[in-house]
């Protein structure tokens, strides 16, 4: 059996995959827990396990509680070094959930000063002088600034985390980061002593991680996106903790039939539909007729989809204009119609596994979290990397189901027919 050397605590579901996609990429055994395992179900076997949470938008009590108990059973599992993954755009409010969930855990593992870096270059979010970027706009001005549950309105890192929290917080400016690590590690033993318990680190492109990830090794606990965790893997390879890998695990081939669902409507996902829209067949839910007839609308979908099956794969979504989503928000409340979409893809998804479906992509952190519910799927082995921040999967247990769990603003226009390919 592996040591477990990093416990990660990650705020929503594709966050997490995301995160495990980054550790395999760079050569540990990663696998993903959905939600707290119970105390009497055995640790996985691997050198980083990442727990993910729905905890990203709850109340920030609940967060908390939630988040420690994660770290308490990494920690029981043995883990040596935690890290705390947020999304790269700092998703969250001024009530939190970034700073009181950070909080509790630098107290629950004593562990002085942690960093703050959602950078990931990768996808265009980088940090310079404490000013987070999506692209070339600052994030304030990027389409977070009107997002439904945490609109993004100030960009500057030091000053959103400083009203979460009462700790201090403070910058490693890109200048220290960029004379190496040995530089960032003197600038954390100065901001120790002046009592920081937040560094928000400058990073602008992977190099800037690979320093950060080098000057903490020693560091209790990291708090990041996905692309500050690039550089740790080094730091267990150096100290002789795990072998040198060239390349990810692939995955078992599951075969089967193929299926993709989508519940986010943001932009990128918008163009992933009308893409696989253009050569495979496609139903948009309509959720307003949810609302008044929840079984048969759901069944008279798997009815539609289940004869085409045979000859390829079939796309159900949800989505829509914003115009469009907000007429249905209008008329049903947010969060019902939230919830309405979420529990038709659940039950859809686990119509199409009961017809063979083997293969299955999802769009949406919220839209994953309750087709994987639905699917009873407790477990991932993490496979190799579909596009930037997401992997292919393998479910632990059983049906043998292929996984792609895509983050709303992931992956390139083909992204369904491409994962769907990977996934053979
Ligand atoms: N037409 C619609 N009307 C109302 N709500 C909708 C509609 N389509 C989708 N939704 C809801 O919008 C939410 C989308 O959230 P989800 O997290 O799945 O996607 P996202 O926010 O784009 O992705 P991520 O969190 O990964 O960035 C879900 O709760 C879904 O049920
Ligand atoms: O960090 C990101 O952008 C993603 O992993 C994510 O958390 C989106 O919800």
């Amino acid at each position: 059996m592996a040591p477990l050397l990093l416990g990660c605590i990650a705020d929503d579901l594709t966050g997490a995959t995301d995160l495990a996609n980054t550790l395999a990429r760079r050569g540990m055994s990663v696998v993903q827990t959905i939600g707290v395992p119970s105390p009497g179900d055995p640790v996985p076997d691997a050198e980083a396990i990442v727990v993910a949470l729905k905890s990203r938008t709850i109340a920030a009590r609940d967060a908390v509680a939630l988040s420690l108990q994660a770290c308490r059973w990494l920690k029981a599992a043995g883990a040596r070094q935690f890290y705390f993954k947020y999304c790269s755009t700092f998703d969250s409010t001024d009530q939190g959930n970034i700073g009181p969930v950070g909080d509790a855990l630098v107290e629950e593992l004593d562990a002085g000063l942690t960093t703050v870096c959602p950078a990931f270059p990768e996808t265009g979010r980088t940090i310079y002088l404490g000013h987070l970027f999506v692209g070339r706009d600052l994030l304030s001005d990027s389409p977070m600034r009107n997002h439904p549950l945490t609109p993004m309105r100030d960009a500057n890192l030091v000053r959103v985390l400083s009203r979460q929290t009462r700790a201090r917080v403070d910058l490693v400016p890109i200048t220290t980061v960029r004379q190496g690590a040995s530089s960032m590690s003197a600038s954390f033993g100065y901001l120790t002593r002046k009592l920081v318990r937040y560094a928000v680190i400058d990073a602008i492109e992977d190099e800037d991680l690979l320093t950060l990830g080098a000057a903490c090794a020693e560091m209790k606990l990291m708090t990041g996106g996905s692309g500050a965790a690039i550089g740790l893997p080094e730091n267990f390879r150096q100290a002789g903790l795990i072998p040198k890998r060239d390349a990810v695990t692939p995955l078992d081939s599951v075969g089967g039939l193929g299926a993709v669902v989508a519940g986010s409507s943001s932009q990128a996902t918008m163009g992933q539909i009308a893409a696989m829209r253009a050569q495979h067949p496609a139903l948009a839910l309509e959720p307003l007729k949810l609302a008044e007839d929840f079984e048969p609308s759901v069944a008279a979908v798997l009815d539609w989809a289940r004869p085409k099956l045979s000859s390829g794969p079939v796309l159900i979504h949800a989505g829509g204009t914003p115009k469009e989503v907000a007429a249905v928000q209008e008329k049903l409340g947010r969060e019902r119609a939230g919830e309405l979409v979420e529990q038709a893809l659940a039950k859809i998804a686990q119509g199409l596994v009961a017809a063979g479906v083997r293969r299955l992509v999802v769009a949406g952190g919220e839209t994953s979290g309750a087709v994987v519910q639905g699917l009873g799927v407790k477990a991932l082995q993490i496979g190799p990397q579909i596009d930037p921040g997401v992997p292919a999967c393998l479910a632990i247990g059983t049906p043998r189901l292929a996984l792609a769990l895509k983050s709303g603003n992931f992956g390139a226009e083909d992204f369904f027919m491409k994962a769907l390919d990977v996934l053979k």
